[in-house]
């Protein structure tokens, strides 16, 4: 299968403690995987090693088989990656709802009306077009989750990293995302402690225990 993600013998500290210690692991292509593990093993570091906001101590990390060292490689690839953090809180650039899903596809170069429609469509899909002209920081969490959700997906990357995805969501908002991502033909990572969800998504688990990546 070919591979959107390889990681190759990645080790990584933080303030001296070792997190990883040696983890190689390869997404395929529209592969779609989870990783569990114990709270404070890692799962989100290791996104955002992957995203490069934490560069490993050792190892490389190659993204559609380049290698990807620094700000400048990372560029290149950031249509083509949806990660969505754990807490959104800091993840909003605009105000207002429709204003933040607009704004990245105004640098990609859409339209007011283009960018405006499509932004209208991702809002019925996830079933938030009340939400429409409301200030985000004023939203619940679980709102901000979806309006975040949505900010991602409108931009249709290749890969998408999603780290608890499903939590502060209600169960009808849950099942929704579960519909959705189950629908998408693209490559996936969702962290997540819900076992309901990732067994719902995919058969492909991983576990991060004692430094180490590892298939269950
Ligand atoms: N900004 C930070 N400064 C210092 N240590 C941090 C920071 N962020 C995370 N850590 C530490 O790094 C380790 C891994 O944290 P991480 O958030 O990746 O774990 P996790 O597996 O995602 O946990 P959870 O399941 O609770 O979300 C933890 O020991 C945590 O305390």
């Amino acid at each position: 299968m070919s591979c959107t993600l390889n990681l190759k013998n990645i080790l990584y500290k933080k303030d001296d403690k070792v997190l990883f210690e040696d983890i190689t692991f390869d997404l395929g292509h529209k592969e779609k995987i989870a990783i569990v593990g114990a709270n404070g093993c890692g799962k989100s570091t290791l996104l955002k090693l992957i995203v490069g906001l934490e560069r490993p101590n050792k190892g490389e990390i190659y993204l559609f088989h380049n290698l990807v060292k620094d700000k400048n490689d990372y560029e290149k690839y950031r249509n083509d990656i949806g990660y969505l953090p754990q807490d959104v809180s800091s993840f909003f650039l605009s105000i207002t709802v429709i204003e933040d899903i607009m704004f990245s596809l105004r640098v990609k170069g859409l339209n007011k009306d283009e960018a405006y429609t499509k932004s209208i469509e991702i809002l019925k899909k996830l079933d938030i077009l009340h939400l429409e002209n409301r200030v985000i920081f004023e939203l619940s969490g679980g709102e901000q989750k979806l309006v975040a959700l949505s900010s991602i997906l409108v931009n249709d990357p290749t890969i998408l990293l999603l780290d608890e995805p499903t939590n502060a969501l209600d169960e009808e908002s849950e099942k929704k995302i579960l519909n959705i991502l189950n629908s998408l033909n693209k490559s996936m990572i969702i962290v997540s402690h819900h076992k309901t969800f990732i067994v719902n998504l995919t058969n492909t688990i991983y576990k991060l225990d004692n430094k180490l990546l590892i298939k269950i």
